[in-house]
């Protein structure tokens, strides 16, 4: 379902159709109470005009019209004008909130779904496309506008007709052949702007997912001067979207309202021509007339807003197919899906690590980690070291859930990582990532992240025991500095330190550490130093190091390459084994001292 490229057969249009209305059931209310002023306004409608065939044909023609009925027949019509006023203006109110509020569900329904999916499934899908497909499909307005329009139309047909048929039974007929000309019409309109419409859709999404792309690779995009590449791809699609926008609009123009109003425009004719004939016998009623051809009105309009809605049917079913993908999505965040053995009540007392002959892929094809085994005792600490691509990420991948491995064990307390609550991994395990992302909030929400229970003073002492509060005591507005989008305007190092406040304040009893490569200075990097000790007091820790002489007092070192552990020991054995970790070593003690 993911290519809209494909036709959709009616079996999937039909379970798409369902799949999606079920989302409208919560809100069912406001749509039955929309249809029943729907129902009251088109009666007043067709019955306004019998009031005022019948003041035409009883009083006007015949000059019988008193002051009495005059004002008789202006009151009533302003009465039904009134109450057919208010109707539409309830039938739209409550079309219009219901429509708003089963939007605002499905969006929230869809965006909790993507919090539950693995990172798997985040590696797969481009961010733009993920963005277009909770703010874009979601917006489901006109589809169900079109839905309630699709009913109440039906039943205008049946009402005008009925009206049409009391006043004049055998033209009432004819008007019926006009039924399959507007139907056949509706077809046409339907198979050649479906295609359009999805193609416009799917370069609409092009065109976000493009966008978000740039935004987020700008300062590389700049630094390679890729802008007029960039800009000339952009327009390209742009181009093409706009290309289809006007293709629909061409569309529409040519066979919505244009058409209709030429069938009624026949009909009207027909109406005439017959009534004309007619009146060669007997005497017609020119109110007669008129209300006839109101009713005519009334009986072809709702075909006209229908086809005018159509491609609202085709869109929305369109963007119902992709919520469908995503909440049917079964690539599952590995702490979401069930396990037998999970128990709620399982806590991490002391902190042992331990990987038995463990075995992952990313993609289920190329291994990144093969038969990795190793334990670390509580409040010892474990390195991972080895050449970019290793697979150091991917332990600390594996270990924090991120990603499910098929092979091995992976324990923690000598019990099984799974049989964990995915709240209690979160609480008592501390990841530091290279780099962290920061939240558009101040310093001390930032080391919160938000978390009501914690409190400023907990976030200001964790900040003061990593050694992260001297820098932000330097800052204009200390800790209630507003931090920008990312944390653009800190440092590496001091992304680093707010994000050891960050870990800290929440006490974990294992930490892993993903050592910053970039360029710290030589301040920030002593302060970095002092707060991992602080850190590491007393806590189990995986890190991963770049620079060997942050780990030279770790308790077990492992050096992996292409997915293997390839040396295992602490810093003296390893230098002593004279390998891959003392060749390292020494070539970064030497470009240290150049
Ligand atoms: N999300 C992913 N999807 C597919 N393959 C991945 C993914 N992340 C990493 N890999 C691959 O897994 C292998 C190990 O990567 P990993 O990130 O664990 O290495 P690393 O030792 O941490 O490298 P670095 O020091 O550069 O961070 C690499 O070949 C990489 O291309």
């Amino acid at each position: 379902m993911e290519n809209n490229d494909e036709k959709l057969s009616f079996k999937e249009n039909w379970t798409i159709f369902k799949f999606i209305l079920k989302f409208l059931l919560p809100f069912k209310k406001y749509f039955i109470l929309a249809f029943v002023f729907s129902v009251l306004t088109t009666i007043l409608a067709s019955l306004m005009p019998f009031v005022i065939s019948t003041f035409m044909d009883s009083y006007l023609q015949t000059q019988k019209a008193t002051d009495q009925i005059i004002w008789f027949f202006a009151i009533l019509y302003f009465v039904l004008n009134v109450i057919n006023s208010l109707a539409f203006f309830f039938k739209w109110n409550y079309l219009q909130n219901g429509s708003i509020f089963v939007n605002q569900h499905i969006r929230k329904i869809v965006y909790a779904k993507l919090h539950t999916l693995g990172m798997r499934y985040f590696d797969q899908k481009p961010t733009g496309w993920l963005i277009t497909r909770v703010t874009n499909d979601t917006d489901l307005f006109n589809f169900w506008q079109m839905l309630f329009n699709a009913v109440t139309s039906f039943l205008s047909i049946i009402i005008a007709f009925t009206a049409l048929f009391v006043i004049d039974h055998k033209i009432a007929l004819i008007m019926l052949l006009f039924v399959p000309i507007l139907l056949l019409s509706v077809v046409l309109y339907q198979r050649i702007s479906t295609k359009v419409y999805q193609l416009m859709l799917k370069k609409r999404s092009e065109l976000n997912t493009k966008l978000n792309e740039y935004i987020s690779g700008m300062r590389i995009i700049q630094q390679f001067r890729q802008e007029t590449r960039l800009k000339d791809e952009f327009e390209a699609t742009n181009e093409a979207y706009y290309g289809y926008r006007r293709r629909v609009i061409q569309i529409n123009g040519l066979l919505l309202s244009p058409l209709v109003n030429f069938l009624m425009g026949l009909s009207i004719i027909v109406v005439l021509v017959m009534f004309s004939a007619r009146s060669m016998h007997t005497i017609v009623a020119a109110g007669l007339i008129y209300a006839f051809i109101s009713n005519v009105q009334i009986y072809f309009q709702p075909i006209s807003s229908l086809m005018d809605s159509l491609s609202s049917f085709s869109n929305g079913i369109v963007s119902a197919s992709r919520i469908k993908t995503i909440m049917e999505e079964t690539q599952e965040a590995p702490t979401n899906q069930t396990v037998p053995s999970v128990s709620t009540d399982r806590n991490i007392l002391n902190g042992k690590i331990e990987f038995r002959h463990v075995n992952f892929s990313y993609d289920g094809v190329h291994q990144v980690l093969k038969d990795i085994s190793f334990i670390v005792n509580p409040g010892e600490t474990i390195a991972f070291v080895g050449h970019t691509g290793s697979g150091k990420s991917s332990i600390i991948n594996v270990f924090m859930r991120f990603y499910e491995f098929y092979e091995g064990e992976v324990l923690i307390d000598d019990v099984d990582i799974k049989a964990y609550p995915k709240t209690e991994l979160r609480k008592k395990i501390g990841l530091v990532l290279q780099d962290s992302f920061m939240f558009v909030a101040s310093v001390t929400d930032n080391i919160k992240m938000m978390n009501p229970v914690i409190t400023d003073e907990a976030a200001r002492s964790a900040a003061t025991f990593v050694h992260a509060d001297s820098f932000i005591n330097k800052l204009e507005h200390g800790f209630d500095t507003k931090v920008i989008e990312g944390g653009a305007a800190f440092s590496a190092g001091e992304r680093q330190l707010i994000n050891f406040a960050r870990t800290m304040v929440r006490n974990p009893k294992i930490l892993l550490l993903d050592e910053a490569t970039a360029n710290i200075d030589t301040e920030t990097e002593a302060l970095i130093q002092k707060g991992l000790g602080n850190m590491r007091q007393g806590r189990t820790t995986m890190a991963i190091a770049h620079r060997l002489s942050t780990i030279k007092d770790a308790n077990q070192i492992l050096v992996l390459e292409a997915g293997k552990i390839i040396e295992r020991g602490n810093h003296d054995e390893l230098l002593k084994l004279n390998g891959y970790y003392a060749d390292m070593y020494r070539l970064q003690s030497l470009q240290k001292e150049v």
